[in-house]
């Protein structure tokens, strides 16, 4: 629709060897498909100097296009979208990696998605259609899915991929859901499904390959799966 902007908010830690690539792509993405677009960068303190080439990004796309918005420190991801979504200019929201696990090509496909039903939300899923998982181990693959099997069998939201971050958002919808999402680590993206289909918002999926990163590691460690299981039974006994 004439007047919609899409905002694509990037939280990076550590990134240096993506942000060019992914910015470039999603430019691409958007030019091609004639949509009104911006990425905001939120970045942590990142000490591989992520914020530089963030800079040098902003100059060669224009301040109309990319915000770099930094945080003092590694603050976690939860944090991060509710801090970006702060300085969104666009009526939409996309959400995704920054390390090419969540490829731009998807993006017209959630827009596509998004206006045929008007939905709230289009949650890109690894696990429904032709959706999929490349390049992980068994054991994080096995962490992946148990995490999905278990809130979905204790929460019952109806969406195939609760973990996942890659979805499309309307502004005020996210807004929203981020004022009632407590949790702060991975599980914030479960979270978010299940606030969102307590406030009766209309989720629609797109399945999405996700690719394992090549540059840099994945920042998912132990104390966010116990943090995932904490949230699993805050969510059970309250909502
Ligand atoms: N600003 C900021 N960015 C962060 C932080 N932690 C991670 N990021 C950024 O967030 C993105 C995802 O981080 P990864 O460390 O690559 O996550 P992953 O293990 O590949 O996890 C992905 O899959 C999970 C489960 O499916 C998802 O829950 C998660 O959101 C992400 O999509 C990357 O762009 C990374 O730089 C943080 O504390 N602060
Ligand atoms: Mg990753």
């Amino acid at each position: 629709m004439a007047g919609d902007k899409y905002s694509v908010i990037l939280p990076t830690y550590n990134e240096k060897e993506n942000l060019p690539i992914i910015t470039y792509l999603i430019a691409k993405t958007f030019t091609e498909n004639k949509l009104d677009w911006e990425i905001v960068i939120v970045d942590d303190a990142s000490p591989d100097g992520t914020q530089d080439i963030a800079k040098q990004l902003i100059k060669l796309y224009g301040t109309e296009h990319i915000q770099l918005r930094p945080r003092e420190g590694k603050l976690g991801l939860g944090t991060a979208y509710m801090h970006g979504l702060k300085y969104v200019t666009g009526n939409f929201v996309i959400i995704m990696d920054a390390d090419f696990s969540h490829h731009p090509e998807s993006i017209p496909e959630f827009i596509k998605k998004q206006k045929e039903g008007n939905y709230d939300i289009v949650t890109g899923t690894r696990y429904a259609g032709n959706g999929g998982v490349y390049g992980w181990d068994l054991k994080r693959k096995l962490i992946s899915r148990g995490a999905n099997f278990l809130a979905t069998v204790v929460l019952r939201p109806n969406v195939s991929d609760l973990t996942g971050s890659f979805r499309l958002y309307k502004k005020d919808v996210l807004a929203k859901i981020i004022e009632a999402t407590k949790s702060k680590g991975y599980v914030f993206q479960m979270e978010m499904m299940v606030r969102a289909r307590s406030l009766g918002f209309t989720i629609a999926e797109v399945p999405i390959s996700f690719v394992d990163r090549i540059y840099g590691d994945s920042k998912l460690g132990g104390d966010e799966i116990v943090g995932y299981l904490n949230g699993v039974w805050t969510l059970f006994t309250t909502v």
